[in-house]
């Protein structure tokens, strides 16, 4: 069946009402603009996605599924989004803790579902994770910092669908243009980075990996050895999405400050939407929807042959009007030196 978009209204409020993201259930779970396609013609940068014909502001381009996600708002904060996520995938919707059909599991608080029915729904994914939180979250989290936790139970739900995948195959890895494939395969081709991931860092992760995620004491049901287990926690470190409630990559900036959320409230792999490119003049904007489905929309208008792009932080932080600072960010972040357009103009470089 073909999703045909909706005409969207793109709203830049000003608000200081907490920012509740659409519950969409009719949204498609993928959706690819036909007119997009993967190239890897850029050397530096290396594959992106690039549009065949105009494509006017406003414009849905695509969405994506969650294949993992974690809940990272701190319990208590009043912020929006500060309860955990319902932890069935397909679902991912916030959970209201003080409803009567709220279900949780002993292994961590932070697993939670809205009701009995995602509760059975979501059991094969959570089999895969529950001993390894029980047996292993807590020493983690005494020993790492909280993000650093986040990041190994991302891991760890990577891991359950890749599991769940081997079990039951997919009938098609392709998406709706043929180009986008979607399983388990995507993962293992992303960039890792690791020559440019500082080695005290790797050697961190690795010690992380050899304790926690690979071998039989780990409790994790897979066959990946630990230089792969390695390389897969590079990929995830480089392209996991945080989740932020507010859009992010509007740019000009608007000349009113807008209000913005203090943290992120999940991290996210997804299985599309890595292969966008980073711009700090970015061709697109995205923001997640109440299910975790990032939704992407162009920021302007985008002549054909242009390649779509993304702001991988938000612009609207006065320090990154400073290209070093944005270069700084990128390079201590996502181990890159950023070569888009505005950067190269802005440091003279072209
Ligand atoms: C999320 S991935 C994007 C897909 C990637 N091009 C690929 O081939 O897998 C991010 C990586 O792409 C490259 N990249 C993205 N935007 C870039 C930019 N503006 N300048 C230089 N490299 C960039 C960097 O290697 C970065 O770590």
């Amino acid at each position: 069946m073909s999703y045909i978009p909706s005409p969207t209204a793109l709203v830049f409020t000003k608000t200081s009402q907490p920012i509740i993201l659409s519950l969409e259930p009719d949204r498609p779970n993928f959706y690819v603009h036909p007119d997009v396609y993967l190239t890897t013609d850029d050397e530096l940068k290396g594959t992106g996605t690039v549009s065949k014909a105009d494509v006017q502001k406003g414009t849905l381009l695509f969405i994506d599924k969650p294949y993992s996600i974690i809940p990272t708002a701190a319990p208590g904060s009043t912020t929006p989004y500060s309860h955990p996520l319902c932890s069935r995938l397909q679902c991912s919707q916030e959970v209201d803790l003080s409803s009567a059909s709220t279900k949780s599991c002993h292994c961590i608080t932070e697993v939670v579902w809205c009701n009995a029915e995602c509760q059975a729904l979501g059991k094969a994914e959570h089999d895969f994770e529950c001993s390894w939180l029980k047996t292993h979250s807590k020493s983690i989290r005494q020993e790492i910092i909280e993000p650093d936790f986040f990041s190994l139970w991302l891991i760890v739900r990577t891991l359950a669908q890749r599991d769940m995948e081997l079990s039951s195959p997919p009938t098609s890895t392709t998406g709706p243009n043929g180009t986008f494939p979607c399983d388990w395969n995507v993962i293992r081709g992303l960039r890792s980075n690791e020559d440019e991931l500082q080695p005290l860092k790797v050697q961190g992760w690795r010690s992380l990996a050899e304790r926690y995620l690979v071998g039989e004491h780990s409790m994790l049901r897979h066959s990946l050895n630990v230089d792969e287990m390695l390389t897969l926690m590079c990929q995830v470190e480089i392209n996991h999405y945080d989740l932020w409630t507010q859009l992010i990559g509007v740019y000009p900036l608007p000349a009113e400050p807008v209000e913005r959320a203090e943290s992120c409230f999940a991290y996210t792999m997804y299985l599309r939407t890595p292969f966008l490119n980073h711009s700090c003049d970015p061709s697109l904007m995205h923001q997640p929807d109440g299910n975790g489905r990032m939704v992407f929309h162009a920021t302007r208008f985008i002549p054909a042959g242009e390649e779509f792009s993304i702001a991988y932080f938000d612009l609207a932080e006065p320090k990154y009007a400073d290209v070093k600072e944005r270069r700084a960010y990128l390079e201590d972040e996502f181990c890159f030196t950023c070569v888009c357009p505005r950067c190269l103009h802005e440091s003279g470089e072209n």
